[in-house]
């Protein structure tokens, strides 16, 4: 399985204000619009920690303190699977330089967002997760 990729998106939460960050992408056409947890691809060589640190620099340009795993990974399609790691700004503030734009969420937010069908698809098995995490 040497050619199996992770994804890894950042479940960025300020927790002066219990808000999580979504993203909304703008490609492919099957996604674009929808909202989503900041990250990208793992580089060969790379951690999945430091590719977080990467892309939320390069998408946010923010620094990012990363944090542990959320429970569930998804297979995106048999070579790529997708994580998410929790993270916290430390340096910046975020602005969308790939994105359409970007949101901060509380529970009643994150709620709205999935119940409304504005989450990409494979980021719904976080919601009841990310709502504990926020609300607790
Ligand atoms: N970043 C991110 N990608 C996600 C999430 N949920 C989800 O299905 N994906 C999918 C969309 C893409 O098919 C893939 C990641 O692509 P990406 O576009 O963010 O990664 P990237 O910048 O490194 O890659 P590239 O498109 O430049 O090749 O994972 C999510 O929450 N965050």
């Amino acid at each position: 399985m040497t050619d199996a990729r992770l994804v890894v998106a950042g479940a960025v939460v300020d927790p002066a204000t219990r808000r999580l960050l979504l993203a909304q992408r703008r490609y492919p056409p099957e996604v674009a619009g929808l909202w989503e947890l900041p990250g990208g691809k793992v580089e060969a060589g790379e951690s999945p920690e430091a590719a977080l640190r990467r892309e939320l620099r390069e998408e946010l340009d923010v620094e990012v303190r990363v944090g542990s795993a959320l429970a569930e990974r998804v297979a995106l399609r048999d070579d790529l699977t997708l994580i998410a790691l929790r993270a916290q700004i430390v340096a910046g503030t975020p602005r969308p330089a790939d994105h359409e734009a970007l949101r901060w969420v509380d529970t009643v937010g994150l709620g709205e967002f999935a119940r409304d069908g504005l989450l990409v698809p494979a980021d719904a098995v976080w919601v009841p997760e990310l709502l504990t995490e926020l609300g607790g």
